[in-house]
Protein backbone atom coordinates (compact mmCIF):
# COMPACT_ATOMS: atom_id res chain seq x y z
CA UNK A 1 0.00 0.00 0.00
CA UNK A 2 1.33 3.54 -0.84
CA UNK A 3 2.45 5.39 2.45
CA UNK A 4 1.45 8.94 1.49
CA UNK A 5 -1.00 9.73 -1.43
CA UNK A 6 -1.34 13.30 -2.57
CA UNK A 7 -4.30 14.18 -4.69
CA UNK A 8 -5.96 17.47 -6.68
CA UNK A 9 -4.05 19.66 -3.99
CA UNK A 10 -4.77 23.48 -4.67
CA UNK A 11 -4.33 26.16 -2.57
CA UNK A 12 -4.46 30.08 -3.54
CA UNK A 13 -3.46 33.48 -1.21
CA UNK A 14 -5.65 36.21 -2.92
CA UNK A 15 -5.17 36.02 -6.62
CA UNK A 16 -1.97 33.72 -6.07
CA UNK A 17 -2.64 30.30 -6.99
CA UNK A 18 0.56 28.70 -4.79
CA UNK A 19 -0.60 25.33 -5.68
CA UNK A 20 -2.65 23.72 -8.53
CA UNK A 21 -3.78 20.22 -8.92
CA UNK A 22 -0.61 18.69 -6.97
CA UNK A 23 -0.41 15.11 -7.26
CA UNK A 24 2.19 12.43 -6.15
CA UNK A 25 2.85 9.36 -3.76
CA UNK A 26 5.77 8.43 -1.64
CA UNK A 27 6.39 5.05 -1.08
CA UNK A 28 7.79 3.38 1.99
CA UNK A 29 11.73 3.75 2.45
CA UNK A 30 11.59 6.32 -0.51
CA UNK A 31 13.23 9.55 -0.89
CA UNK A 32 11.10 12.20 -2.99
CA UNK A 33 12.21 15.61 -3.04
CA UNK A 34 10.37 18.48 -3.76
CA UNK A 35 12.27 21.25 -6.03
CA UNK A 36 11.67 24.35 -7.96
CA UNK A 37 12.68 28.24 -8.19
CA UNK A 38 11.58 30.67 -5.70
CA UNK A 39 7.96 31.55 -5.16
CA UNK A 40 7.14 27.74 -7.17
CA UNK A 41 4.54 26.62 -4.04
CA UNK A 42 7.36 23.83 -2.06
CA UNK A 43 7.01 25.35 1.09
CA UNK A 44 3.00 25.73 0.50
CA UNK A 45 3.15 21.86 -0.44
CA UNK A 46 5.03 21.14 1.84
CA UNK A 47 2.79 22.64 4.84
CA UNK A 48 -0.41 21.42 3.87
CA UNK A 49 0.92 17.66 3.67
CA UNK A 50 2.65 18.71 7.35
CA UNK A 51 -0.68 20.20 8.47
CA UNK A 52 0.21 23.87 8.81
CA UNK A 53 -1.68 24.91 6.00
CA UNK A 54 -4.93 23.69 4.78
CA UNK A 55 -5.42 22.99 1.29
CA UNK A 56 -8.47 25.25 -0.87
CA UNK A 57 -9.06 21.38 -2.19
CA UNK A 58 -7.71 18.21 -2.48
CA UNK A 59 -6.55 15.46 -0.66
CA UNK A 60 -4.16 13.70 1.93
CA UNK A 61 -3.62 10.44 2.36
CA UNK A 62 -1.28 8.53 4.48
CA UNK A 63 -1.75 4.52 4.75
CA UNK A 64 -5.30 5.52 3.36
CA UNK A 65 -6.56 7.33 5.83
CA UNK A 66 -7.49 10.72 5.27
CA UNK A 67 -5.72 13.06 6.87
CA UNK A 68 -6.24 16.27 5.33
CA UNK A 69 -7.92 18.17 7.94
CA UNK A 70 -6.05 16.51 10.53
CA UNK A 71 -4.02 19.36 12.59
CA UNK A 72 0.00 18.78 12.95
CA UNK A 73 -0.42 16.87 16.40
CA UNK A 74 -2.75 14.50 14.80
CA UNK A 75 -0.41 13.80 12.06
CA UNK A 76 2.47 13.03 14.35
CA UNK A 77 0.76 10.95 15.86
CA UNK A 78 -0.63 8.85 12.51
CA UNK A 79 3.18 8.91 11.97
CA UNK A 80 3.84 12.13 10.54
CA UNK A 81 7.55 13.51 11.90
CA UNK A 82 9.32 16.71 11.03
CA UNK A 83 12.40 18.48 10.85
CA UNK A 84 13.01 22.03 10.43
CA UNK A 85 15.10 24.22 8.58
CA UNK A 86 16.97 25.65 11.84
CA UNK A 87 17.37 22.72 14.07
CA UNK A 88 14.92 22.78 16.93
CA UNK A 89 16.63 21.55 20.20
CA UNK A 90 16.69 22.76 23.21
CA UNK A 91 20.36 24.06 23.39
CA UNK A 92 21.32 24.40 27.35
CA UNK A 93 20.34 20.55 27.52
CA UNK A 94 22.85 17.31 26.47
CA UNK A 95 21.96 15.56 22.94
CA UNK A 96 20.41 12.62 24.57
CA UNK A 97 18.44 14.83 27.08
CA UNK A 98 16.87 16.25 23.99
CA UNK A 99 16.08 12.80 22.46
CA UNK A 100 14.57 11.72 26.57
CA UNK A 101 12.16 14.72 25.67
CA UNK A 102 10.99 13.68 22.65
CA UNK A 103 10.61 10.07 23.85
CA UNK A 104 8.83 11.56 26.94
CA UNK A 105 6.64 13.81 25.33
CA UNK A 106 6.16 11.13 22.55
CA UNK A 107 4.70 8.68 25.13
CA UNK A 108 3.17 11.84 26.89
CA UNK A 109 4.43 11.73 30.24
CA UNK A 110 5.44 15.20 31.18
CA UNK A 111 4.39 15.43 34.61
CA UNK A 112 3.27 12.88 37.79
CA UNK A 113 5.63 9.84 36.61
CA UNK A 114 7.64 8.47 39.57
CA UNK A 115 10.94 8.38 37.37
CA UNK A 116 12.97 11.35 37.58
CA UNK A 117 12.79 13.31 34.30
CA UNK A 118 16.99 12.67 33.63
CA UNK A 119 16.58 8.60 33.84
CA UNK A 120 13.18 8.27 31.38
CA UNK A 121 13.86 6.81 27.89
CA UNK A 122 17.61 7.21 28.32
CA UNK A 123 18.52 3.83 27.44
CA UNK A 124 15.95 4.41 24.26
CA UNK A 125 17.82 7.86 23.55
CA UNK A 126 21.24 6.33 23.98
CA UNK A 127 20.08 3.83 20.94
CA UNK A 128 18.64 6.48 18.87
CA UNK A 129 21.61 8.69 19.21
CA UNK A 130 24.01 5.93 18.10
CA UNK A 131 21.72 4.65 14.65
CA UNK A 132 22.82 8.59 13.87
CA UNK A 133 26.57 8.24 14.89
CA UNK A 134 26.00 10.55 18.29
CA UNK A 135 26.40 8.55 21.45
CA UNK A 136 29.91 9.80 22.23
CA UNK A 137 27.98 13.33 22.11
CA UNK A 138 25.03 12.16 24.62
CA UNK A 139 25.68 14.27 27.26
CA UNK A 140 27.16 17.50 25.81
CA UNK A 141 24.91 20.03 25.99
CA UNK A 142 23.73 20.67 22.21
CA UNK A 143 25.30 24.21 22.38
CA UNK A 144 29.07 23.08 22.18
CA UNK A 145 28.06 20.64 19.44
CA UNK A 146 28.91 21.65 15.38
CA UNK A 147 25.84 22.56 13.65
CA UNK A 148 26.48 19.37 11.35
CA UNK A 149 26.07 17.38 15.30
CA UNK A 150 23.07 19.19 16.20
CA UNK A 151 21.28 18.11 12.97
CA UNK A 152 22.11 14.62 13.60
CA UNK A 153 20.48 15.05 16.68
CA UNK A 154 17.44 16.55 15.37
CA UNK A 155 17.16 13.46 12.97
CA UNK A 156 17.52 11.56 16.56
CA UNK A 157 14.40 13.54 17.47
CA UNK A 158 12.36 12.65 14.67
CA UNK A 159 12.97 8.49 14.66
CA UNK A 160 11.98 8.88 18.77
CA UNK A 161 8.34 9.86 17.11
CA UNK A 162 8.65 6.84 14.94
CA UNK A 163 7.38 8.15 12.18
CA UNK A 164 6.26 6.06 8.85
CA UNK A 165 6.72 9.63 7.31
CA UNK A 166 9.07 12.17 7.87
CA UNK A 167 9.14 15.59 6.44
CA UNK A 168 12.64 17.02 6.22
CA UNK A 169 12.00 21.10 5.09
CA UNK A 170 16.08 21.80 3.71
CA UNK A 171 17.67 19.67 5.42
CA UNK A 172 21.21 20.00 5.14
CA UNK A 173 20.39 24.50 5.20
CA UNK A 174 23.16 25.91 6.83
CA UNK A 175 25.54 22.72 6.80
CA UNK A 176 29.26 22.85 4.76
CA UNK A 177 29.35 20.40 1.76
CA UNK A 178 30.48 17.09 3.47
CA UNK A 179 28.45 17.71 6.10
CA UNK A 180 25.42 17.63 3.63
CA UNK A 181 26.66 14.38 2.07
CA UNK A 182 26.97 12.53 5.05
CA UNK A 183 23.62 13.84 7.43
CA UNK A 184 21.57 12.56 3.71
CA UNK A 185 23.77 9.48 3.68
CA UNK A 186 22.51 8.50 7.03
CA UNK A 187 19.05 9.82 6.46
CA UNK A 188 18.56 7.36 3.46
CA UNK A 189 19.93 4.56 4.98
CA UNK A 190 18.45 4.60 8.28
CA UNK A 191 14.63 5.09 6.19
CA UNK A 192 15.51 2.59 4.09
CA UNK A 193 16.01 0.41 6.24
CA UNK A 194 13.50 0.96 8.54
CA UNK A 195 10.75 1.63 5.25
CA UNK A 196 10.45 5.14 6.47
CA UNK A 197 8.95 7.06 3.78
CA UNK A 198 11.10 10.79 3.21
CA UNK A 199 9.74 13.74 1.61
CA UNK A 200 11.67 16.69 1.63
CA UNK A 201 12.85 20.24 0.25
CA UNK A 202 15.98 21.27 -1.00
CA UNK A 203 17.77 23.87 -2.55
CA UNK A 204 21.16 22.17 -2.79
CA UNK A 205 21.19 20.24 -6.23
CA UNK A 206 23.74 18.17 -5.30
CA UNK A 207 21.81 16.65 -2.38
CA UNK A 208 18.58 16.25 -4.09
CA UNK A 209 20.61 14.30 -7.06
CA UNK A 210 22.04 12.56 -5.03
CA UNK A 211 19.81 11.18 -2.72
CA UNK A 212 16.22 11.56 -3.85
CA UNK A 213 15.05 8.35 -5.55
CA UNK A 214 12.48 10.56 -7.28
CA UNK A 215 12.00 14.26 -7.99
CA UNK A 216 8.72 16.46 -8.06
CA UNK A 217 9.50 20.17 -9.62
CA UNK A 218 7.24 22.83 -8.88
CA UNK A 219 6.41 26.09 -10.64
CA UNK A 220 4.53 28.50 -10.43
CA UNK A 221 2.30 26.02 -8.40
CA UNK A 222 2.43 23.43 -10.25
CA UNK A 223 4.25 19.93 -10.98
CA UNK A 224 6.21 20.14 -14.34
CA UNK A 225 7.78 17.27 -14.22
CA UNK A 226 8.63 14.14 -11.64
CA UNK A 227 10.55 11.26 -12.13
CA UNK A 228 14.29 9.91 -11.35
CA UNK A 229 17.07 12.72 -10.70
CA UNK A 230 18.27 11.00 -14.66
CA UNK A 231 14.68 12.13 -15.78
CA UNK A 232 14.35 15.67 -14.30
CA UNK A 233 18.31 16.48 -15.19
CA UNK A 234 17.34 15.43 -18.96
CA UNK A 235 13.76 17.37 -19.26
CA UNK A 236 14.07 20.62 -21.21
CA UNK A 237 10.91 22.52 -19.35
CA UNK A 238 12.85 21.47 -16.37
CA UNK A 239 16.13 22.95 -17.94
CA UNK A 240 14.25 26.19 -19.13
CA UNK A 241 12.63 26.94 -15.84
CA UNK A 242 15.87 27.00 -13.66
CA UNK A 243 17.29 30.42 -15.43
CA UNK A 244 16.99 29.23 -18.75
CA UNK A 245 20.43 27.87 -18.09
CA UNK A 246 20.72 24.06 -20.00
CA UNK A 247 24.00 23.08 -17.76
CA UNK A 248 21.75 24.77 -14.83
CA UNK A 249 21.36 20.91 -13.75
CA UNK A 250 24.74 19.79 -13.87
CA UNK A 251 26.68 22.57 -12.14
CA UNK A 252 28.78 20.53 -9.25
CA UNK A 253 27.31 22.65 -6.43
CA UNK A 254 25.10 25.61 -5.31
CA UNK A 255 23.04 25.66 -7.84
CA UNK A 256 20.31 28.83 -7.42
CA UNK A 257 17.16 28.61 -8.83
CA UNK A 258 15.57 31.33 -10.87
N1 LIG B 1 0.92 33.16 3.63
C1 LIG B 1 1.00 33.63 2.37
N2 LIG B 1 0.31 34.73 2.00
C2 LIG B 1 0.35 35.18 0.75
N3 LIG B 1 1.08 34.63 -0.24
C3 LIG B 1 1.78 33.54 0.06
C4 LIG B 1 1.80 32.99 1.38
N4 LIG B 1 2.60 31.89 1.37
C5 LIG B 1 3.07 31.77 0.11
N5 LIG B 1 2.59 32.76 -0.67
C6 LIG B 1 2.86 32.92 -2.10
O1 LIG B 1 2.64 31.67 -2.72
C7 LIG B 1 3.64 31.40 -3.70
C8 LIG B 1 4.37 30.12 -3.34
O2 LIG B 1 5.14 30.35 -2.16
P1 LIG B 1 5.99 29.22 -1.44
O3 LIG B 1 6.56 29.85 -0.21
O4 LIG B 1 5.17 28.00 -1.27
O5 LIG B 1 7.15 28.97 -2.50
P2 LIG B 1 8.54 28.22 -2.32
O6 LIG B 1 8.73 27.40 -3.55
O7 LIG B 1 8.58 27.51 -1.02
O8 LIG B 1 9.57 29.44 -2.33
P3 LIG B 1 11.03 29.59 -1.64
O9 LIG B 1 11.94 28.66 -2.36
O10 LIG B 1 11.36 31.01 -1.89
O11 LIG B 1 10.88 29.27 -0.18
C9 LIG B 1 4.54 32.63 -3.75
O12 LIG B 1 4.07 33.48 -4.77
C10 LIG B 1 4.32 33.27 -2.38
O13 LIG B 1 4.52 34.66 -2.44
Amino acid sequence: MTLLAVTGLHKSFGGVMAARDVEFTVERGEMLAIIGPNGAGKSTVFNMVGGQLRPDRGQVLLDDQDITHASPQKRFRRGVGRTFQVAQTFLSMSAVENVQMALISCHRQSNGLWTPARERHREKAVALLSQVGMVEAADIPCSALAYGDVKRVELAIALAGEPKLLLMDEPTAGMAPRERAELMDLTASITASQGIGVLFTEHDMDVVFGHAARVLVLLRGQIIAAGTPDEIRQDPQVRRAYLGDEHALERPKGLSPA
